[in-house]
């Protein structure tokens, strides 16, 4: 199977603390990868070198097409409304807004709220349908529920599935053994920055 992200021998530092520790593994094409580990592990360290924005110390990472990032921690202007956000995005990443997109994350009912109406899983759906408003064929999901309810979770879970079947090879970084069991076909776990599994 074609091999969509490549990450090889990865060192990276924070001053002195070694915090990836020659960490490989490869993502192939159409799968969900799950990148598993307690807090601290190392998980966001690495996607944020995958996604290229961190420096790494040592090692390579080769990524094959156009890459949507959900990062742990995003946030919008209060007083922008979700319609508004969309049009930004949109317009900044110069494609129109697929409906069928915002109607499979539940946007549609949103739409005329204000960023600071919204509930944590509204937000994340916001930015998730932000992210993916350019079609990507990789996603990296940092902990995309974190914070949600159970039936946030399950609901964030299907349209995880649905982007997959829709060809989108995903990443996906959880402490939770369950999720990553449910939603991934390959996984890797890390422990204090090294691939241990
Ligand atoms: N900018 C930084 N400077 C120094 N140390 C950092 C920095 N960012 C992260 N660390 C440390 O690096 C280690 C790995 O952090 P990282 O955020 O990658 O872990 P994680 O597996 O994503 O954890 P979590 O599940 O809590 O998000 C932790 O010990 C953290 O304290």
């Amino acid at each position: 199977m074609n091999t969509i992200v490549e990450v090889s021998h990865l060192n990276k530092y924070y001053g002195s603390y070694h915090v990836l520790k020659d960490v490989s593994f490869n993502v192939k094409a159409g799968e969900i990868f799950g990148l598993l580990g307690m807090n601290g592990a190392g998980k966001t360290t690495s996607l944020e070198c995958i996604e290229g924005f961190l420096k790494y110390d040592s090692g390579h990472i080769s990524t094959k097409g156009h890459m949507a990032i959900q990062l742990q921690n995003e946030s919008l202007p209060a007083y922008i409304k979700v319609s508004e956000a969309l049009t930004l995005f949109s317009k900044w990443k110069k494609v129109s807004l697929s409906h069928r997109l915002l109607q499979s994350l539940g946007i549609i009912f949103i739409m005329s709220k204000q960023y600071q109406q919204l509930s944590t899983g509204q937000k994340r759906r916001l930015h998730l349908a932000l992210a993916l408003i350019k079609q990507p064929n990789l996603l990296i999901l940092d902990e995309p529920t974190a914070g949600l309810d159970v039936a946030g979770r399950l609901a964030l879970h299907d349209t995880i599935r649905t982007l997959q079947k829709q060809g989108v090879t995903i990443i996906l970084a959880s402490h939770d053994m369950s999720e990553v069991e449910s939603l991934c076909q390959r996984i890797g776990i890390l422990k204090e920055g090294q691939l241990v599994f």
